[in-house]
């Protein structure tokens, strides 16, 4: 067994329901089968009776939520997170302020925005935030931002039951409808196809879910259609919404290059290892829309979920102990830089007995070690790691 396998222990926090839909009795299994110690945390229980941890998993979205408005789950919060601080050698997958941004549609759709600026081989359709207001101010916004009909109004928080519910909005009149805080984004025609990537550290994978059908462009005097998000885009969802009144070919999926720099460039910037993003190809143009980005998701259709999982958390693992060696490395090197400093300092103060103040303590480091440490670090330590 590798070193850094030996006496490791996973700890896990997900609510009944997403064990029970994960079967994530099956990861346990699998983790133990490696020999793994993996423990269920009870949030109810302090954190340093139940570890020491060397990676936890959490899907924490609900108190994460709560802990903004209610004290305990706010209490609760802070004391994961200063035991995480604490124990720093500890893999949280995944960050609380990184799933906590996306608990937010404004926050994580500005940082689409920005995304996009940065890397343009996916967009992300443009919006208006309404904080607070009328509809009739949603009209001055949705005009000033020069937004046209259809839109599609989602909640401004993204998480929980509520959050799944939306609205379809043809005319200025439907904006009456809407309540803030929400978001109007441009809905984008796109075969009713939505394309799932799943992520998971450096791998993904793509899932092909149904979606909303496509509609004429412009304002018209159709009426507003509330739906759940939940019955149009689940594998087995059966709605009319997702039924095209068009005989049309099948969408071409995101190529894999596209798909690829998307996700390489999403995972650093959101800083998070499971995520899941919604892509949908826009029918005029062929572009690739990026629609909505989710903490921890179903990764319902990935078989390979499980060990891709248990890949990620060895490879960082791996890359921990690495580092740790590294630095026991250096602090041995700057220890024995020392030494010989003082065996020279000795030589060179052997006829008067004198001795440069530093070397009184030998833990001291002179002002010379971080220079000679990195250099050690980044030209004659990776030489002897891979000796290691
Ligand atoms: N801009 C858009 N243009 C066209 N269709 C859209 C757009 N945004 C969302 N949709 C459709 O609405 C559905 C729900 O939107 P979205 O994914 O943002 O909601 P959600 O509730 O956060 O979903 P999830 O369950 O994945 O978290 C999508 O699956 C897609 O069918
Ligand atoms: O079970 P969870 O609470 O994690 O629900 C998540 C749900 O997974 P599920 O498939 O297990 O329902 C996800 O579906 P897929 O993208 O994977 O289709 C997606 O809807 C998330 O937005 C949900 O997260 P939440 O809205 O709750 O933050
Ligand atoms: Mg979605
Ligand atoms: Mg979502």
């Amino acid at each position: 067994m590798p070193s850094w396998r030996k006496g490791k222990r996973i700890g896990y926090c997900l609510n009944d329901k997403k064990k029970k839909k994960l079967n994530f009795q099956g990861f346990e299994d699998l983790c133990r089968q490696r020999g793994y110690e993996v423990i269920e945390i009870d949030l109810a229980k302090p954190l340093c009776e139940q570890g020491p941890f060397d990676v936890i998993i959490h899907k924490l979205s609900d108190l994460i939520l709560e802990s903004s408005y209610d004290s305990q789950s706010h209490q609760l919060i802070h004391d994961f997170q200063t035991y995480v601080e604490t124990y720093s050698s500890i893999i949280l997958l995944d960050p609380f302020p990184a799933v906590r941004l996306l608990l937010d549609r404004f926050e994580s759709y500005r940082l689409l925005q920005d995304f996009q600026k940065q890397d343009s081989c996916i967009f992300s359709p443009p919006y208006v935030e309404l904080n607070s207001g009328t509809g009739r101010e949603a009209v001055a916004r949705i005009r000033e931002q020069g937004l046209t009909f259809p839109l599609i109004c989602k909640t401004r928080v993204a998480h929980g039951p509520s959050s799944h519910e939306m609205a379809l909005i043809f005319n200025e009149e439907g904006l009456g409808e809407v309540s803030a805080p929400c978001l109007l984004q441009s809905f984008v025609n796109h075969d009713a196809v939505l394309f799932k990537v799943f992520v998971v550290g450096s791998s993904h994978f793509v899932v092909r879910r149904p979606s909303l059908k496509n509609f004429p462009r412009g304002e018209s005097a159709r009426r507003s259609i509330f739906f759940n998000s939940h019955s149009v885009s689940k594998p087995d969802s059966c709605s009319r919404l997702t039924e095209l009144d068009e005989a049309t070919l099948e969408p071409t999926p995101p190529s894999d290059n596209v798909i690829c720099r998307a996700m390489r460039g999403l995972r650093s910037t959101l800083g998070l290892s499971l995520f899941g993003v919604d892509l949908i190809v826009e029918k005029q143009t062929g572009r690739c829309a990026v629609i909505d980005v989710n903490a921890f998701p179903g990764y319902e259709g990935v078989p390979e979920f499980f060990s891709a999982l248990l890949n990620h958390i060895e490879t960082l693992l791996e890359s921990h102990e690495q580092a740790a060696r590294a630095r026991v490395l250096v602090a041995e090197y700057s220890l024995h830089q020392q030494a010989s400093h003082v065996d020279k300092a000795q030589e060179s103060t052997h006829d008067t007995n004198l001795r440069a103040p530093w070397l009184a303590n030998s833990l001291e480091t002179p002002k010379s070690a971080p220079a000679e440490s990195s250099f050690f670090t980044f030209a004659v330590l990776p030489a002897v790691l891979s000796r290691h």
